[in-house]
């Protein structure tokens, strides 16, 4: 069977980049793109990489461009999404790579987002350990997903074994990310300007203020935290994509290392794209370039009581494309896998 998609948000990068995706996936057929200022151009005018593609123009985003697909992406800026999204039927799959459906507390939305707050959907990261299980379960049974932040999904997926295998303690987390700059999309910042980025790493957001604080804490509470507290600091870095986390947290007293370990081998023993190096190795950005692979590696410091995990993510795909469409096929039945992949483009 075929699914017909519709993609909003396509003259931006996470749009970009889930029509790169889509265009090898067997069951979704691509018939709708949409845009806002660039509503109108040749989506090959926006986005010349996309070769396949060339018959495609981009059309005003509404409820009426993306109503009537089995499908539809929304690849637009926080607070775009929300009064779009409630329009549409509740039979059409709707993932939402914004922020707009992420967070489960409202005081949250308002303390670190504003404006309306759209309810809270089913989270994109099928590898998350939730109750008993994964994530994977819930969004077997959904209609609407919301696509993870790409940093904070880098750093759950991070810790979340440690905290449900009871071998890391959730007060005193500290995750410092190199990220780059498309993480914050297309649109021109003055504070992204190649001149301002080249040949030197800026950190932002210092000091608890990030958006994706409260997503972390959500899944590390889903992972069984109870008041789970994390400095996160990011630094952007001159690489158009990619993050590196690494984030450490409190071994609990009395644990062994190898304990430790296990507790993420367990985890992701089964998984495609979440996978832990062996014992020694770290990954690189370079590692999951076009990827949608999240690549881990864990040390265990013992003098100073912590597990070091550092995590390498493609923003675009695993933190962001990539997940959307493997929390789609899912929701849909189809292979977990389908139309993504597991090797990077290297060097
Ligand atoms: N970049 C990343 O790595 C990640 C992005 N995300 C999220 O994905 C979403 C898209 O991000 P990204 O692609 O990076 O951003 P971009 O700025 O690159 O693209 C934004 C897209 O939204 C469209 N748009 C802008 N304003 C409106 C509006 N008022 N109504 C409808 N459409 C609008 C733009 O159209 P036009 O250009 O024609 O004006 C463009 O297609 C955001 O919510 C972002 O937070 C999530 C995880 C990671
Ligand atoms: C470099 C940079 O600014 N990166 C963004 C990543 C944003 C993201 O993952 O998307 P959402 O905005 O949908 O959460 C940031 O850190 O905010």
């Amino acid at each position: 069977m075929t699914f017909t998609v519709a993609v909003s948000g396509a003259s931006g990068y996470a749009g970009g980049e889930l029509l790169r995706l889509l265009a090898d996936h067997p069951e979704f057929e691509v018939r709708t793109v949409t845009a806002h200022a660039n509503a109108g151009q040749p989506l090959s005018a926006v986005q010349p990489h996309l070769r396949g593609y060339t018959h495609l123009t981009l059309k005003e985003t509404s409820t009426e461009t993306l109503a009537g697909h089995d499908v539809v992406f929304l690849a637009l800026p926080h607070g775009a999404s929300g009064a779009i999204a409630a329009e549409l039927g509740d039979d059409t799959l709707v993932i939402d790579c914004g922020a707009d459906h992420r967070l489960e507390s409202e005081q949250d939305w308002a303390d670190f987002y504003g404006g309306d707050f759209h309810g809270t959907w089913e989270y994109g990261v099928p590898e998350l350990p939730r109750m008993s299980g994964t994530q994977r379960t819930r969004l077997a049974k959904t209609r609407r997903i919301a696509a993870p932040g790409c940093n904070a999904s880098t750093v759950a997926l991070s810790l979340a074994p440690g905290i449900r295998a009871g071998v890391i303690e959730d007060r005193d987390i500290v995750s410092v990310l190199a990220v780059g700059p498309s993480g914050a999309g297309r649109a021109l910042k003055a504070h992204l300007l190649g001149s301002e980025i080249l040949g030197s790493a800026n950190p932002y957001a210092v000091g608890g203020t990030h958006r994706h604080i409260p997503e972390i804490q959500q899944a590390l509470r889903w992972a069984g935290a109870a008041e789970p507290t994390i400095s996160f600091t990011p630094t952007i870095v001159p690489m158009s994509r990619g993050i590196l986390a690494t984030s450490t947290a409190r071994i609990v007293p009395g644990t062994d290392a190898a304990t430790v370990r296990a507790a993420w081998e367990d985890a992701y023993a089964g998984e495609q794209f979440v996978q832990l190096l062996p014992d020694g190795q770290f990954p690189r950005t370079a590692d999951v370039l076009g990827a949608n692979t999240a690549l881990l590696g864990l040390a265990v410091d013992e003098a100073a009581g912590r597990v070091v995990v550092v995590a390498a993510v493609d923003n675009l795909v695993k933190g962001t494309a990539g997940a959307a469409i493997q929390s789609a096929n899912i929701a849909l039945g189809l292979a977990e896998a389908t139309g993504l992949p597991v090797n990077g483009v290297a060097p």
